[in-house]
């Protein structure tokens, strides 16, 4: 497993090694010891998560408050999306910004989406089967999130609006300006 940070460095890219042979392949999609050595902290999977969605489904921006915050190790086991994180954690230098990482099942490659951001994904493939894992569960009350197409983040989700399919809920979230803001200085896996 290779771990490589992004723009945003607690934000990381996980690339499993894949052992092809004559009858197909062979990957590790999860090694709890190599990613907190990574880290440097404990990440504690609780919940296993998977949808299906078609081309142009967008779910999010979405995050659980506290203190049901989530950690999110995502991947898409059939097709392609591209992944969003946004930094909501007051006292980051990136506080605001986002990151956009395709995922798709061909690489395996997944993403590590810490506590203190918002998650969301749109599909770039006919249909994409996404599967990702929590260290908290879920937590309908504490279920919240922000527009995707908030003007202040800027996001690009390579999609004409046209083409969009969002949920009641997602059409109607509120602006990243009412969001949750997390303390960086709070750590927040105590
Ligand atoms: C998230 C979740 C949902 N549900 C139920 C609640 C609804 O009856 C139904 C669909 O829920 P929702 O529309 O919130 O599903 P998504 O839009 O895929 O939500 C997810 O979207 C982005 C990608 C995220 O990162 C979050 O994990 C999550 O918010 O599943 C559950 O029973 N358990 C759960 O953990």
């Amino acid at each position: 497993m290779e771990f490589i940070r992004t723009e945003i460095p607690d934000v990381v890219i996980c690339k499993p090694q894949i052992f092809g042979d004559h009858r197909g392949y062979f990957t590790e999609t999860y090694r709890k010891d190599k990613l907190e050595e990574f880290l440097g902290y404990k990440v504690n999977f609780c919940q296993d998560n998977e949808s299906k969605s078609s081309y142009g489904v967008l779910r999010g921006m979405h995050y659980q408050k506290p203190p049901f915050t989530q950690s999110k190790l995502v991947r898409v086991i059939e097709g392609r999306v591209l992944d969003v994180a946004v930094d909501m954690r007051k006292g980051s230098p990136h506080f605001g910004k986002s990151v956009a990482i395709e995922l798709n099942a061909k690489d395996g490659n997944q993403l590590f989406v810490p506590r203190g951001f918002a998650h969301g994904f749109i599909v770039l493939s006919a249909t994409a089967t996404f599967a990702y894992k929590c260290d908290n569960y879920y937590a309908p009350n504490y279920d919240t999130g922000f527009l995707y197409n908030d003007e202040s983040l800027n996001i690009d989700w390579q999609v004409p609006e046209n083409d969009l399919l969002l949920s009641e809920k997602d059409k109607k979230q509120p602006p990243f300006s009412q969001a949750e803001v997390f303390d960086i200085n709070k750590n927040l896996y105590d």
